[in-house]
């Protein structure tokens, strides 16, 4: 037999490494796409969770993409279960599979969970093992970065040491002047369309919402004001926007550089918010300044061992994160809030006698804020049927046990409030209505498990603005309660939309004149 030598040219090793590349890929692609879903779902099937069958590639985001017809010019009456509207999917899957099922979102697998017990014991789970979205997928990486609403470990624990502290009540309270100086802003700018208008005017109001609480946190947390920060706001909301459509997309490598529909490239949206952000940083590092958060944020960098890039992504990861997170939040909560009280004109005079009685002609403070009985069950009602996040995520970093529930490592577990908060077993069979009484004796007094009432969601990552976010919503509506009247405008619809937040897509028109 003669042998034959097989001799290696350049060509053929480039070849080779291609062959060998390619194969690599598909191995790798087939471990992901095949083995490894496939694995999880048998052991989650074994225990009886279950769900819809995922295609290909994309899971189950078919379904998920679709919505009941509707047209939203068509002047409905307004009906608030919003997770039909939005997910109708959610309700059919939890008729047919049960309390828990599973479905799969790409490679991914995630445990949908109603069932009270093992959402309780969710809440109550405190270890670093259970985590939020993995700091690897970063088809959210442009928008959250590794701050402290997405990193996980002991990375997070150390963000969330530093950051908590500045948003404690004594801290917020210490924000009332600026908070009120925020929302007389509005009103004035309210009373000068009013004005203009003849004594009534028909006001879409997002953007002067939009404006106060961007305000608010610039001035608050930054010691910068809406003005500098403004092209922030814009072009996170932007890029917030993208993400809520495209992050299927985003996972495939290259996609954040390729323009979107709209011309915008994700990677070109994230530098520029990058190079703003270090703008405002730089603009305080010149300027000798009272402590805020974004002093506490530089102090803390400062004092580690990073490197100056790592410095830079510490910093602006964790200022992207405030911004974003404190911003549309109460902005959506507030337009939820004043469509509620527009279209239920009790509940509107029997909030503002209350506010009237409470406050006089005085502007509202931190004393007064606590005695709001009425207004704070009205933000309590809005937030429950209209959480400005929906849903709380989390991922098992390691195999983890809940009741007899065993959720293997890398599955992602949601916990759907907006389904929690509407569920007709737990608050009765008027879970859809408007009906802020529910909230007399408090959130214990509401439903039959007050646990599962969480707009700010649970355990250790529980919202860390809250405490700002409730006192900038009771001043706001304080001062619009006692400065106007106001119903829903003829131009005004419906339209809840999810976009990684429940916010009024079309906005809120209201008749506003003064009192
Ligand atoms: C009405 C307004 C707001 C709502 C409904 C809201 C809701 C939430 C929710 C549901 C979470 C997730 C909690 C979890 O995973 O269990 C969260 C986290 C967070 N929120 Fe808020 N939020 C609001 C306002 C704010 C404000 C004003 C700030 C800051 C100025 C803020 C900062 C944060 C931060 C930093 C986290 C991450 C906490 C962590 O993972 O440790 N939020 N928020």
């Amino acid at each position: 037999m003669e042998l034959q030598y097989f001799e290696f040219g350049p060509m053929k090793i480039v070849v080779s490494i291609a062959v060998v590349g390619f194969c690599g890929l598909l191995g790798f692609l087939y471990n992901e796409l095949v083995m490894k879903p496939n694995t999880l779902r048998e052991i989650l099937k074994k225990q009886g969770i279950d769900g819809p069958r995922p295609s290909f590639l994309l899971g189950n985001i078919r379904e998920l993409m679709k919505k009941p017809q509707n047209n939203n010019n068509d002047k409905r009456p307004i009906f608030h279960n919003v997770a039909a509207a939005l997910y109708p999917c959610f309700g059919q899957w939890k008729k047919k599979y049960g309390e828990l099922f599973v479905f799969s979102l790409g490679n991914k697998q995630i445990v949908c969970v109603n069932q009270a017990d093992v959402v309780r014991e969710i809440t109550k789970h405190i270890s670093l093992d259970l985590g939020k979205i993995s700091t690897q997928r970063k088809e959210f990486g442009p928008l959250l970065g590794q701050g402290v609403l997405t990193s996980n470990g002991k990375s997070w624990a150390h963000q969330r040491k530093i950051i908590a502290p500045e948003l404690y009540m004594d801290k917020v309270k210490g924000m009332m002047n600026l908070i009120t100086e925020s929302a007389i802003t509005l009103i004035k700018s309210w009373k000068s369309k009013i004005e203009a208008e003849g004594g009534i005017a028909d006001i879409k109001i997002d953007a002067s919402i939009s404006t106060f609480s961007a305000d608010v946190i610039s001035r608050a947390c930054f010691g910068s004001n809406y003005s500098e920060g403004q092209q922030i706001f814009f072009k996170l909301r932007t890029l917030r926007e993208i993400m809520s459509k495209k992050s299927l997309l985003l996972k495939i490598p290259g996609m954040r550089f390729l323009p979107t529909k709209s011309n915008i490239c994700v990677w070109k949206l994230e530098k520029e918010i990058y190079n703003l952000i270090l703008k405002v940083v730089k603009k305080r590092q010149e300027a000798a300044h009272e402590k805020d958060l974004l002093q506490t944020i530089l102090q803390n960098a400062k004092r580690s061992n990073l490197t100056q890039k790592a410095v830079e992504k510490f910093i602006v990861d964790n200022c992207k994160t405030i911004y974003l997170a404190g911003y549309d939040t109460t902005a959506a909560s507030a337009s939820w809030c004043l469509m509620f009280l527009a279209s239920d004109q009790q509940w509107q005079d029997r909030v503002r006698a209350d506010v009237l009685e409470i406050c006089g002609d005085r502007i509202p403070d931190v004393d007064m804020l606590p005695k709001m009985k009425q207004l704070t069950m009205v933000i309590q009602e809005s937030l429950r049927l209209y959480p400005p996040v929906p849903l709380v995520t989390r991922e098992a970093l390691k195999d983890m046990k809940f009741n007899d529930v065993y959720i293997p490592k890398g599955v992602d577990i949601w916990v759907t409030i907006l389904t929690l908060h509407t569920d007709p077993e737990i608050w009765g069979s008027d879970a859809y209505e408007f009906k802020p009484d529910r909230f007399a004796n408090g959130i214990a007094g509401a439903c039959k498990l007050p646990h599962l009432y969480m707009p700010f969601g649970y355990g250790p990552r529980v919202c860390l603005g809250q405490n700002l976010a409730m006192v900038e919503l009771k001043l706001l509506l304080a001062l619009i309660l006692s400065n106007f009247s106001f119903s829903l405008s003829p131009n005004y619809t419906h339209s809840p939309v999810y976009r990684l937040l429940i916010e009024p897509e079309r906005g809120v028109n209201l008749l506003v004149k003064n009192l």
